[in-house]
């Protein structure tokens, strides 16, 4: 069979759900192929069948039966659960894939016994246009043919790269939330740009087309955005004033110090799948404190 008839189960219908939903439409997958189920909210299965033909059920058995990848896309705290639903109803020969974060590949081989196609995937929301950009790793039982259909669906929805486990908490930090960090500064800027008397659609527009623009130059010049940035700042001029109140406010520390807090976060979620042993009920409660 070939890829493109790859038949896909997701259990969690949310946000990341969504964006995965929308691009392998856009990418020309079937949507009869694709099948949808959540915990309890009828409605948000009724609008996503509506929106792109996809099938849907309440029932975790119809939605898997003939799945070749099964994608969790529940939140961490809800995993454990979910892998044990999802469990009974999977055959051997299936690819499961964890978009959570936090959720390692040895905890999910816990919760799937016999299972040996398991895939960790970190995408982001821009898969809802096809840009996102998706880290993957896959459990040494996962045969290379399996892993090449699960690559393959995200590749459908922008590019695919392959890492180490050890890399996913700080890909997730990085690539996985890093579309908010993006969206902050845009707030921000839409902000000072209101303060300063500017529509706020000619802002938006202006706003939006720097962003797409820069990141063409990061994609498309293969200059460092050192390099980039110092392209655009004049001596005393007007980026230069601006980089000093940046630099004076921290801002380059801030970003890092939240990238690494959001590396942290990923590896404290862990806890939520971790062993049943002394200390899980401890971590499972401090991971979900927050
Ligand atoms: N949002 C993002 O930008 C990204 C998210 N991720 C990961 O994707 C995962 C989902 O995130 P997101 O889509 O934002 O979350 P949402 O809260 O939007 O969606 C979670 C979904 O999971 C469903 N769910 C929970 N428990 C079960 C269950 N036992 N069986 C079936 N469905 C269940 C919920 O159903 P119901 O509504 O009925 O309760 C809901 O549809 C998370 O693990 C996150 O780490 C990864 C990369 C980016
Ligand atoms: O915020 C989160 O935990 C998820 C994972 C990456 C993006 N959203």
């Amino acid at each position: 069979m070939a890829q493109s008839d790859t038949t896909v189960a997701l259990i969690g219908a949310g946000k990341m759900a969504e964006c995965l939903i929308a691009g392998w439409i856009e990418a020309g997958l079937a949507p009869q192929a694709i099948a949808v189920t959540n915990r309890r909210n009828d409605q948000r299965l009724a609008e996503l069948a509506d929106r792109y033909g996809v099938r849907t059920a309440r029932d975790k058995a119809a939605v898997l039966q003939g799945a070749q990848v099964v994608v969790m896309a529940v939140k961490p705290v809800d995993m454990a659960t979910a892998l044990e639903q999802v469990a009974p109803h999977l055959g051997a020969e299936v690819a499961v894939v964890s978009v959570a974060a936090g959720i390692r590949l040895e905890a999910m081989a816990r919760r799937l016994p016999g299972q040996p196609h398991l895939v960790r995937a970190m995408p982001n929301t821009a898969s809802r246009l096809r840009q996102a950009v998706t880290a993957l790793c896959a459990a040494p039982t996962c045969s290379p043919a399996a892993f090449d259909r699960v690559r393959w669906l995200f590749d459908q929805v922008g590019t695919t790269v392959e890492v180490g486990e050890e890399a996913f908490d700080a890909v997730t930090a990085l690539s996985g939330s890093g579309p908010a960090y993006v969206y902050l500064l845009v707030e921000a800027m839409l902000e000072a740009a209101r303060d300063l008397g500017l529509p706020d659609g000619v802002a938006r527009d202006l706003a939006v087309g720097t962003v797409v623009g820069a990141g063409s130059m990061l994609r498309h010049t293969g200059l460092s955005p050192a390099e980039l940035r110092r392209q655009v700042t004049s001596p005393n001029g007007t980026t230069a004033a601006a980089i000093a109140v940046l630099e004076e406010m921290a801002m380059p520390a801030a970003v890092r110090r939240a990238v690494n807090r959001a590396a942290a976060r990923s590896a404290e979620l862990a806890a939520l799948v971790a062993d049943d042993g002394p200390d899980h009920a401890r971590a499972r409660a401090a991971a979900m404190g927050s």
